[in-house]
């Protein structure tokens, strides 16, 4: 098969269209009414939904969303950049697609195969695979060739935290940004994290998060003592996946250490919960509790080792 009809589509996890409690009602009723990432039983969950989730959470989460917001999302924004960039990059034609809100991905999809590419491969900016998130895109997937006669070749990257060029590129990051402004007592890797329950059902989401903060932490030579792992955003009562962030950043605070970096290696992209619940509230927590100094380290967003990185991933995978 020639190269000249394989199509690229980057996938992240989606946001609202506008930093307006209607605009971000319309996402979270989408988001959060997939089995993938709410999994509670779903007559119950229809109704709690509804009752006590949508009429409330929009109005807060939308003033969130408003003090990050640029001309566009963060995400969506970086989801361009990095999509320009990589559409330079390859010979293949390179979009990008959310999971939830604008640009679907089955309108994309539909968008690839109509203009008559036969190989679409699939790239969730996700670098450690969960069923939350990556299943989420397979499950759109799936639902989208059943409604077409025919359907192109498709490969999908499972996940990419292991690979040495993403490995390489959050190492030269960190690095980077401590050439700059010097390190500091404590590196945290924050990660996304999921319930308990998922990891207890079988989703080695966890365990890759782990591993992934081991390769760079080693990548690095860092001290077993100068840096940690915790998971973040927190959502419901359930218990998540923990040490958590907040909760480790509290403590650390309270017991002297003074300075900490936060770098969050599951997010390809800058978004609400690194702008918003890192750099704002986690940065809060800390220094109220006693610490002294706090930076966030950026996501790997379009810099050009990580677009070197997703363009080496993607070319081993090219037909
Ligand atoms: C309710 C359950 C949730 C699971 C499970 C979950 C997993 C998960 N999410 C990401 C990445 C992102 N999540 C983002 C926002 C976000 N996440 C949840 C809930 C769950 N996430 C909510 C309700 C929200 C919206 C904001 C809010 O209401 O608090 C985002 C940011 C999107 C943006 O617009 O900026 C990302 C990215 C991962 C990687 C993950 C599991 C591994
Ligand atoms: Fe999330
Ligand atoms: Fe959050």
């Amino acid at each position: 098969m020639s190269s000249e009809k394989t199509a690229v589509v980057l996938v992240n996890l989606g946001t609202p269209d506008a930093p307006t409690p209607g605009a971000v009602r319309r996402y979270l009723k989408q988001f959060l009414s997939d089995p993938r990432v709410v999994e509670a039983p779903r007559f119950v969950w229809f109704w709690v939904l509804r009752l006590f989730i949508l009429p409330f959470r929009p109005k807060r989460v939308a003033r969130l969303y408003a003090s990050i917001w640029g001309d566009d999302s963060p995400i969506r924004e970086v989801s361009e950049q990095q999509t320009r960039a990589l559409d330079e990059r390859l010979d293949v034609t390179v979009r990008y697609a959310m999971t939830y809100g604008y640009p679907g991905l089955p309108a994309v999809l539909d968008e690839l195969a109509d203009a008559g590419h036969d190989h679409l491969l699939i790239l969730p900016l996700y670098p450690q695979y969960s069923g939350s998130t990556t299943g989420a895109v397979i499950d759109v997937l799936a639902d989208w060739s059943r409604g077409r006669r025919e359907v192109p070749g498709l490969t999908l990257i499972k996940d990419y935290w292991q690979h040495d060029a993403w490995v390489d590129a959050m190492a030269d990051s960190i690095r980077d940004f401590r050439d700059q402004h010097g390190a500091a007592e404590k590196l945290l890797f924050s990660f996304h994290g999921i319930p308990q329950r998922y990891q207890e059902l079988g989703d080695r989401y966890g365990e890759r998060c782990l591993r992934s903060a081991g390769l760079i932490a080693e990548r690095l030579g860092l001290e077993e003592d100068a840096w940690a792992v915790t998971f973040q955003s927190r959502f419901g009562p359930q218990e998540w996946l923990n040490p958590y962030t907040d909760k480790t950043l509290e403590e650390w605070g309270g017991a002297g250490v003074r300075s900490v970096q936060v770098v969050c290696p599951g997010f390809a992209a800058d978004c609400l919960e690194t702008l918003e619940e890192i750099d704002s509230e986690n940065r809060e927590i800390f220094l109220h509790a006693g610490g002294e100094s706090f930076a966030y380290i950026p996501a790997l967003n379009a810099r050009p080792t990580h677009i070197d990185a997703l363009a080496r991933i993607i070319a081993e995978r090219l037909p």
